[in-house]
């Protein structure tokens, strides 16, 4: 039987997210691609970094793992493969730089970074020194991404795309947050569009975009600031060149939550929706089709729907194992090493150095700004 390739992961800061992920990569999992080791915490201090291991890999406390007061001893650690990043925006930059040259391979949260300058300094770290370096952008492992690229892209089960539309918005209680909070906190990066309208963005590139075509948008944005902070977002792409000059409305907001359908792609021959608890965990596909000869504009309901099966997006497994979906990054990365690569081609870093320029254009048009943007150009 063939081994699975496996990684020793050290984990960076202890919040939420960093809790999502041990969760779901120590899951048992019958159709793992990889195996996954959390080897080692770190936090601002070894307190906390053991409370989180007692809270959320109960498992590990007699194991071994190394609970560390401070980020570089995960850095450091000599059986510490990779390094997951999950500390504010604000310090991706830095964390991802101290690990590359402390030798390890990376994979940051999203955003990247908190602007493409950034951005382009990790890149250049990670390509000089030669390690594995992955922006955390989730939702495009998920197995029902590939599914959507081929309704849309390969079958065209809707023909030739004209629209789409996707919101990612949370009704977050920034009043009831400490001012100090990663949501509240311009220097930490604080605003809807980094936050989640990072996913909505992606759902318009993943489905405006046949892979292989070198068609750019051309970017309209406004935002909605309050103390700085960008609360709404919304954005308009427009292919110019693409057949059906498409377009897209890209929305995030702290204000409201999003209905379960997050995105709708319009085109000549019907809608597919997307649903889900959110934009960063979409769970289904439904396509309706409008029927031949139909008069729409005279109320003919009679479309087709279709729903995709959930066993072609591997959610049935999943739905078996639980957990989130932080799983299908791992396991890709894991062989992507194991293989040899310094790059996932899933999540490449041109594509995350040009998703951080728009983001960048973004701001710049509608006038969130961060201390790190500075000087601004
Ligand atoms: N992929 C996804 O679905 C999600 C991704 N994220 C991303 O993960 C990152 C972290 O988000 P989240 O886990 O929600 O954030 P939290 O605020 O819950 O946690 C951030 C952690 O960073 C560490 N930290 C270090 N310095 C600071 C500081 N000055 N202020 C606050 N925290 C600090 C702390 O850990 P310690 O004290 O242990 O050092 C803290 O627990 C963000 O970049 C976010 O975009 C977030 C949610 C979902
Ligand atoms: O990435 C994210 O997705 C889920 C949200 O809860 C969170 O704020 C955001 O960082």
């Amino acid at each position: 039987m063939e081994s699975l390739p496996e990684l020793r992961w050290g984990i960076v800061a202890t919040g939420m997210i960093a809790s999502w992920f041990v969760t779901d990569l120590s899951l048992p999992r019958e159709d793992a691609r990889a195996r996954h080791i959390i080897q080692a915490v770190g936090a601002r201090s070894e307190a906390k970094a053991q409370s989180f291991v007692k809270s959320f890999v109960p498992e590990l406390e007699q194991s071994g793992i190394a609970c560390y007061g401070s980020y570089d001893a995960v850095y450091n650690d000599p059986n510490v493969d990779i390094v997951y990043i999950a500390t504010p925006h604000a310090f991706h930059k830095q964390n991802c730089i101290d690990a590359i040259n402390a030798g390890k391979h990376v994979l940051c949260e999203k955003p990247f970074t908190i602007n493409a300058r950034e951005a382009e300094e990790v890149v250049e770290a990670a390509r000089q020194k030669g390690f594995f370096v992955m922006e955390g952008m989730w939702t495009r492992f998920f197995p029902i991404v590939e599914k959507l690229k081929q309704l849309l892209h390969k079958e065209r089960v809707i023909g030739e795309i004209n629209r789409m539309f996707a919101d990612f918005s949370l009704d977050m209680p920034l009043r009831d947050l400490p001012s100090t909070s990663r949501l509240r906190d311009v220097a930490l990066g604080a605003g809807s569009l980094l936050d989640i309208g990072i996913y909505s963005l992606t759902w318009g590139l993943l489905s405006l975009e046949p892979p292989g075509t070198s068609e750019k948008p051309e970017i309209l944005a406004i935002q909605t600031l309050s103390d700085g902070v960008d609360i709404s977002s919304a954005v308009l792409l427009q292919y110019h060149d693409a057949p059906g000059a498409r377009q897209g409305v890209i929305t995030s907001s702290v204000l409201h939550k999003t209905d379960d359908i997050f995105a709708r792609v319009e085109g000549s021959k019907g809608t597919l929706f997307l649903s889900g608890s959110g934009a960063s965990m979409p769970d289904r596909i439904k396509v309706s089709l409008k029927p031949l000869n139909a008069r729409q504009d005279m109320g003919d309901k009679n479309t087709e729907c279709v729903d995709i099966p959930k066993a072609e997006m591997s959610f049935a497994f999943q739905e078996k194992c639980g957990g989130k979906g932080f799983y299908y990054e791992a396991d890709c990365i894991a062989l992507d090493i194991a293989a040899g690569k310094m790059e996932s081609s899933i999540m490449p870093l041109n594509e995350t150095l040009r998703v951080m320029k728009m983001l960048d254009l973004i701001r710049k048009q509608g006038g969130a700004k961060f201390p790190q943007d500075l000087p601004y150009v």
